[in-house]
C-alpha cells in the first residue's frame, strides 16, 4: 500500500532547495553522506531500538546500555568504521552510556595532559577498548570549586608510588558518569601533596577494577548513586561513587605534561599553565555547543511538523479548522528556536575551528588564546544548553496535550538534556567566568593592549558608548551592519557599567560578589553577540542551493530580532534602541515569519533525522499522526489486560463497601 505523506501539501509549497540545505547543516557534502549512512544503520537494527525505554527498570535499562555498547564496537569493528563514523553511531544509537566518557572525556584528557610516554602506554589500550575509562573530578562536597577537592594523592618516596586516598564523606567521587559499574579505569583528580606540600589538584590514572572479573582493587568503594530525573533518559548512565582507602598507584600514573613529580620527590612545573589541567572540560564544553543545535533542532522537528498537522479552531463553512501553525502566537514561539537551532549549529562550527586552533598553538607552546577559548567554551555552552533546555520544553507546549505523552519524544529528551546546563560546568559558574574575562578585557582598555578575537569590538568603546542605532524603517532592521551594532553597543555598554560600578567597592573580590547578577547579564550580552556575528559571517560565505541563502538570512534575522524584543529592557536602559525602534522589530519579524511560514517543513527537513532519531509519533516524517497515537495507546502494559491486576484486591472491595453504605 502506497505510504500517504500528511505533510506533502506542506512540502509542495517549499522554495529552496532542501537538499542543499542538508549539506550546509551537516557541513559538508560528505559529512552529509556519513550522517545519512549511520542514521540508517542504526535505524534498521533491532538492538538499536528504542521505543520500549521509558517503561524498562533500571537494572533492564542498563542491560540495553550494555548490549548497545557492545554492538555498536562490534559493528565499529566489523565495518571498520572511522572515527567520525563511529562518533556519528554513538549519536544515532541516543543513549547516554559509559562509552561516551571513555571517548569523550578519558582519552581527551590523556592526550591534552598525557606526556607522550603516557600517551603511547594509555591511548592504544583505550582505543581497543582493553580498558574502560571515565572522568572523576567531582565530589559529593565539591563540583563547581574545582580547587576545593579534597581526594589526596600522597606521594611515597620509599616505593616510588601515590597512595590515593579519600580523607572525608565529603571527598568521595560523586556523579563521573561510567564510573558506577562499567569502567575499569578512571582519570582521578586529586590534590598532589609532596613531603608535606599541597599542590594543588592534578591528573591520575587509577585502576579501579580488575581486568579478570571486574571486581573493584583492594582499598577502592565504588557503585552507582541512583536514580535520576525523568523516566529512561540519562538513567541508562551509571554515575559512579568511590572512595580510596590508601590505595597505590606507580609514579608514572600522575598526568605529567603540566608538572611532574620526580623520583626523589621533587615538584617541578613546566612552562605549560596550570589552566591546561582543566582542558579537557574545554575540550568537552565545545563540542556540548553543537550538541545544543542536535537537541534544539529535534525539539523544533517535532513541534514543527505536529504543528502543521494539528488543526484548531477557525473552520468556516464546515471547511478544514486552523493548522496551528498558523496562527501568529504559534510562530513567535517556533521560529525563534527554529532560527537559534541553526544559529547554534554555525556557533558550534565556529567554536570547533577555534578549539582546533587553540590546541595547535598550545602544541607549539603558544598559549596566548587560551583565556579566549575558555571564555568561549564556557559563555557558548552556557548560553546554548540554557536555551536549548527551555526551548525543548516551550517545545513541548507547542504541542499541547500530546507533547506530554511520552511518545511525543519530548518529555525524555527534556529529561535527558537538562543537565546538561549543571554538567561541565554550571552555567551561572561558566558565565561568572565570561565576566571575569571581560572586566579584564574593560580594565586593559587605553593600556596599549588591543582587544582581539571576540572582543576586538570593545576596540571601539568610545564609539559604542555614544553611538545611536540607524533605524527609521521596519527594513532597515534587516541591514547586517545595523544588527552588530546594536548587539556590539548593547554588550560595551553592559560590560562598561559593571566595571565601573565594580570601581566604587574597596576590593574587586567583594563588587565581583556585590555585582553578580549584573556581570551574568553583561556576559549573555557579549555571547549572543558572539552568536550574532558568526551567523553573520557564515552567511558571508558562497552559500550554493537555490533560495538556501534566504532562508538562511531570514533565520538570521529572526534570531537577532528576536533576542532584541526579548532583552528589550537592555536595549532601552542603556540607549542602544529608542521604544520607536523596538516596536519596529515587532513589525519586522511579523513580516520575516510570513517569509519563513511556507518554508519551516523544508527547514526541519533539511536536519535530515529518521523517524527512529526522533523518536516522536508527533514529529514524523509523514505526519500520521493520529492513526499512530491510537496505535501507540494499547501497547501500553496497562493495556495487557482489560481489567487491571489489582482490581479484585483494590477496587472491588471498595465498590462493594460503598454498596454496602449506601444501603443503610
Ligand atoms: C563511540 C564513539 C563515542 C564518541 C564520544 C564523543 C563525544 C562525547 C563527548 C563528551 C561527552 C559529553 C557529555 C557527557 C555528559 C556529561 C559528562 C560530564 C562531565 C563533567 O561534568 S566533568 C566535571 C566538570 N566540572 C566542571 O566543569 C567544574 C567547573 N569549574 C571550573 O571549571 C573551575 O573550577 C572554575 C569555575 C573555572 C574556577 O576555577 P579556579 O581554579 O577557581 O579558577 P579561577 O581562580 O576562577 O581562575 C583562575 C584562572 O584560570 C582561568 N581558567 C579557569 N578555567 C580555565 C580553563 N578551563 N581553561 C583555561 N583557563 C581557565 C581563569 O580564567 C583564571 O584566569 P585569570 O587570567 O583570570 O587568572
Ligand atoms: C548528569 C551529570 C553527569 C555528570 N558527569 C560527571 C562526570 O562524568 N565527571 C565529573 O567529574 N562530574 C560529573 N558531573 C558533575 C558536574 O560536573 C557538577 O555537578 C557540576 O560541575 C556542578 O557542580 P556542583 O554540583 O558542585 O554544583 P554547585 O556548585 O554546588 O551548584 C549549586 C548552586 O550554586 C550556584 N553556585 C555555585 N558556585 C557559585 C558561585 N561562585 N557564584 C554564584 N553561584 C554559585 C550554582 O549556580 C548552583 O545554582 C555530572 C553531573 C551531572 C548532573
Amino acid at each position: 500500500m502506497e505510504e500517504i505523506d500528511h505533510l506533502g501539501h506542506e512540502r509542495s509549497k517549499i522554495e529552496f532547495d532542501v537538499e542543499a540545505m542538508k549539506i550546509v547543516w551537516a557541513g559538508s557534502q560528505r559529512a552529509l553522506e556519513v550522517s545519512d549512512r549511520i542514521s540508517r544503520l542504526v535505524a534498521s537494527d533491532p538492538i538499536f531500538r528504542k521505543d520500549d525505554r521509558t517503561i524498562l527498570s533500571r537494572k533492564e535499562l542498563f542491560n540495553t546500555t550494555l548490549r548497545k555498547s557492545a554492538h555498536a564496537w562490534k559493528r565499529i569493528i566489523e565495518l571498520r568504521l572511522t572515527e567520525e563514523e563511529a562518533s556519528r553511531l554513538r549519536f544515532y544509537i541516543d543513549q547516554p552510556a559509559f562509552m561516551d566518557l571513555h571517548w569523550g572525556m578519558f582519552i581527551p584528557a590523556i592526550k591534552g595532559q598525557g606526556t607522550e610516554e603516557q600517551q603511547k602506554k594509555w591511548l592504544p589500550l583505550a582505543y581497543k577498548m582493553q580498558i574502560i575509562g571515565c572522568y572523576a573530578q567531582t565530589e559529593l562536597g565539591h563540583g563547581s570549586n574545582v580547587q576545593g577537592l579534597e581526594t589526596t594523592a600522597t606521594f611515597d618516596p620509599k616505593t616510588d608510588e601515590f597512595i590515593l586516598h579519600s580523607p572525608t564523606l565529603t571527598s568521595s567521587k560523586w556523579w563521573p558518569g561510567g564510573l558506577g559499574k562499567a569502567s575499569t579505569h578512571a582519570l582521578i583528580y586529586s590534590r598532589l601533596i609532596t613531603d608535606g606540600q599541597d599542590h594543588g589538584v592534578h591528573g591520575f590514572i587509577v585502576q579501579l577494577r580488575s581486568l579478570d572479573d571486574h571486581l573493584p582493587l583492594p582499598g577502592i568503594t565504588i557503585g552507582d548513586i541512583g536514580i535520576k530525573f525523568g523516566n529512561g533518559a540519562y538513567n541508562s548512565m551509571d554515575n559512579g561513587v568511590l572512595r580510596f582507602d590508601h590505595v597505590r598507584i606507580p609514579r608514572d600514573q600522575m598526568l605529567m605534561r603540566v608538572s611532574q613529580v620526580t623520583r626523589e620527590g621533587k615538584y617541578l612545573q613546566s612552562d605549560v599553565p596550570r589552566q591546561l589541567v582543566y582542558g579537557t572540560m574545554v575540550y568537552v564544553r565545545q563540542t556540548i555547543v553543537s550538541d545544543a543545535s542536535c537537541a534544539l533542532s529535534r525539539a523544533v522537528c517535532i513541534a514543527t511538523r505536529y504543528s502543521a498537522v494539528r488543526r484548531q479552531f477557525g473552520s468556516q463553512d464546515g471547511g478544514p479548522e486552523t493548522q496551528v501553525i498558523d496562527y501568529k502566537t504559534q510562530q513567535n514561539r517556533l521560529f525563534p528556536l527554529l532560527a537559534s537551532a541553526y544559529a547554534y549549529r554555525f556557533v558550534g562550527e565556529w567554536l570547533k575551528w577555534l578549539y582546533t586552533d587553540v590546541t595547535q598553538r598550545l602544541q607549539a607552546n603558544d598559549f596566548s588564546t587560551l583565556p579566549e577559548a575558555h571564555a568561549c567554551t564556557a559563555g557558548l555552552k552556557s548560553l546554548t544548553t540554557s536555551a536549548t533546555a527551555d526551548g525543548i520544553e516551550e517545545c513541548r507546549k507547542l504541542c499541547g496535550g500530546h507533547g506530554y505523552l511520552c511518545s511525543s519524544g519530548l518529555p525524555e529528551l527534556f529529561a535527558v538534556y537538562i543537565p546538561a546546563c549543571t554538567y561541565e560546568g554550571d552555567n551561572i559558574v561558566l558565565l561568572l567566568q565570561v565576566s571575569r574575562f571581560l572586566m579584564k578585557t574593560v580594565s586593559q582598555l587605553g593600556s596599549g593592549i588591543k582587544p582581539v578575537g571576540t572582543t576586538a569590538y570593545m576596540g571601539q568603546v568610545e564609539h559604542l558608548m555614544q553611538c545611536h542605532c540607524d533605524v527609521q524603517r521596519a527594513e532597515d532592521w534587516l541591514k547586517p551592519s545595523v544588527i552588530l551594532a546594536a548587539f556590539q553597543a548593547r554588550a560595551a555598554r553592559m560590560s562598561v557599567a559593571c566595571a565601573q560600578n565594580l570601581s566604587k567597592f574597596s576590593s574587586q573580590e567583594e563588587g565581583f560578589a556585590e555585582l553578580s547578577a549584573d556581570l551574568v547579564e553583561a556576559a549573555v550580552a557579549h555571547c549572543q553577540l558572539i552568536v550574532v556575528t558568526k551567523y553573520i559571517e557564515k552567511l558571508q560565505q558562497a552559500i550554493p542551493g537555490k533560495g538556501v541563502k534566504e532562508q538562511l538570512a531570514a533565520l538570521c534575522n529572526i534570531y537577532a530580532l528576536s533576542l532584541i524584543h526579548k532583552h528589550q529592557g537592555d536595549f532601552l536602559a542603556n540607549g542602544c534602541i529608542t521604544p520607536k525602534q523596538a516596536s519596529l522589530v515587532n513589525w519586522q519579524l511579523r513580516s520575516l515569519y510570513a517569509q519563513v511560514r511556507p518554508n519551516v517543513i523544508g527547514l526541519v527537513d533539511a536536519f535530515n533525522y529518521t523517524d527512529h532519531y526522533l523518536g516522536s509519533i508527533l514529529g514524523r516524517y509523514d505526519g500520521n499522526v493520529y492513526p499512530k497515537l491510537y496505535e501507540e495507546a494499547w501497547k501500553d502494559p496497562l493495556n495487557d489486560s482489560v481489567v487491571p491486576d489489582g482490581y479484585h484486591e483494590f477496587i472491588r472491595p471498595m465498590l462493594k463497601q460503598q454498596l454496602r453504605t449506601a444501603r443503610l
